[in-house]
């Protein structure tokens, strides 16, 4: 597994098993178990609620507050895996942190848990340390300072609360009139309460994209670039490969590498990048799988997950085969229900090179994503309208 401390391989279930534990048992770490599972790992899930996705794959699992550092480091030390797999931010990563320290393998590293946490982590090691070129940017605790800060970058500019993910209490300011209602828009959205935000100028790129960049024991690798498109700070369609120039695809992986490598460890990280003309701009990273990598399922022989897997386990990678224009359209469903159900699955497979995944999330509250639909086709337009007729195809009943 981890050159530091290689293991056998062994058999779930019995004394020589290789345990991993996922926090965070979505969609995305669904797939991850699924993987570890080929090679005879032993899985626990754990995540907020139960039956979440990848506990309905997991050999066992519990229900923590992950937020909650006691009770994190209590189900760690009771379970003592051998791999502890973050799968979302929001977890108490200073535990992890100590964990670390007592020799548990946190995936990346506790480090890489820790800035990419908070945005004020990872930006200020991608300007300041590393020296990438990113969007101007400013971190402020009150309404004074943020009003300084707009003045300072100008118009428009984007807002986000330091500990939020998938565009949760942000927003784009355009005009000075909207200053105060993104304050608080702010302040409610952060997963951790009110508090301190980045003010960042607006890129205005021509595209961007997610650079799955991976760190194992034979070095960095890359797949090729995804392209997404963003709507409410969620994707909705992602697709690879992203046509870009040679110039910007070599500052691309330059960027990933030093980012990838500045935060240590092995495991496939998701590089977001803002793309104009041959100028690229760091945006964030995800020291594991990111959402816009689910079109690998169809667009690699071996997708995110695998290859995350692959590398967290010491493992080589040598090719990472891709199959051409493909694309991945989310299947977003609004409701509330605890008995969700899906109609026209096998009208939305009825086009060759099409597939289905659902997730099998197990309630819905307002706006949710349960699954995905993906296709590969001849041009990568294609494959992504191919990709969302079959998304639309899929009728979800709450
Ligand atoms: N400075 C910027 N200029 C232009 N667009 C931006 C900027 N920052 C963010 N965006 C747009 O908003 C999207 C979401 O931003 P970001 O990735 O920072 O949010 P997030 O909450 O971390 O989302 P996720 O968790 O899904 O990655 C970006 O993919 C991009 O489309
Ligand atoms: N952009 C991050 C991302 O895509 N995370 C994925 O969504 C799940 C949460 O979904 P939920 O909000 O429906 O519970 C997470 O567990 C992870 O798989
Ligand atoms: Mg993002």
């Amino acid at each position: 597994m981890n050159a530091k401390t290689p293991l056998d391989f062994g058999t779930a279930g019995t004394e020589g098993a290789i345990k991993a534990m996922l926090l965070g048992c979505g969609e995305l770490g669904k797939e991850v178990a699924i993987e570890l599972q080929r090679y005879g790992i032993e899985v626990i899930g754990v995540d907020r609620y139960p039956n979440a996705p990848a506990m309905q794959v997991a050999h066992r699992s519990h229900v923590v507050n992950m937020l909650d550092e006691a009770a994190l480091k209590a189900v760690i030390e009771l379970e003592k895996p051998h791999l502890v797999i973050p799968e979302i931010e929001a977890i108490a990563t200073q535990a992890l942190a100590e964990l670390e320290a007592t020799g548990i393998n946190i995936i990346p590293t506790a480090k890489a848990t820790q800035l990419t946490m908070d945005r004020e982590g990872i930006r200020r090691l991608a300007a300041e340390i590393l020296g990438i070129p990113t969007s101007p940017y400013y971190f402020c605790d009150t309404l004074a300072e943020f009003t300084k800060a707009i003045e300072d970058i100008g118009l428009p500019c984007v807002v986000k609360p330091v500990m939020s993910s998938s565009g949760k209490g942000q927003s784009v300011i355009k005009s000075a009139q909207q200053i105060e209602q993104a304050w608080q828009y702010a302040q409610e959205g952060g997963r951790a309460g009110g508090g301190r935000v980045i003010v960042e100028g607006f890129v205005d790129f021509d595209y961007e994209i997610t650079l799955l960049t991976i760190s194992a024991v034979n070095g960095i690798h890359y797949c090729a670039p995804i392209g997404h498109r963003q709507e409410d700070g969620d994707y909705r369609e992602s697709w690879q490969p992203q046509a870009m120039s040679a110039i910007a695809l070599a500052k691309s992986q330059e960027i990933g590498q030093a980012v990838v490598k500045a935060l240590g460890g092995f495991g496939l990280f998701g590089v977001e990048l803002f793309i104009k003309g041959d100028d690229v701009y760091f945006s964030e990273v995800s020291p594991r799988p990111h959402d816009t990598g689910l079109v690998t399922l169809i667009s690699q022989d071996e997708s995110e997950f695998a290859l995350h897997v692959r590398a967290i386990l010491g493992l080589p990678i040598t090719q990472i085969k891709q199959h051409g224009s493909s694309a991945s359209a989310v299947i977003l469903a609004e409701g509330s229900s605890d008995n969700i159900r899906y109609q026209g699955v096998a009208n939305a497979l009825v086009e060759p090179d099409t597939q289905v995944k659902l997730f099998g999330k197990p309630d819905i509250d307002g706006r949710r994503r349960l699954g995905v639909a993906l296709a590969r086709d001849t041009e990568i337009d294609l494959a992504i309208a191919k990709a969302k007729r079959a998304a639309a195809k899929v009728n979800v009943i709450t």
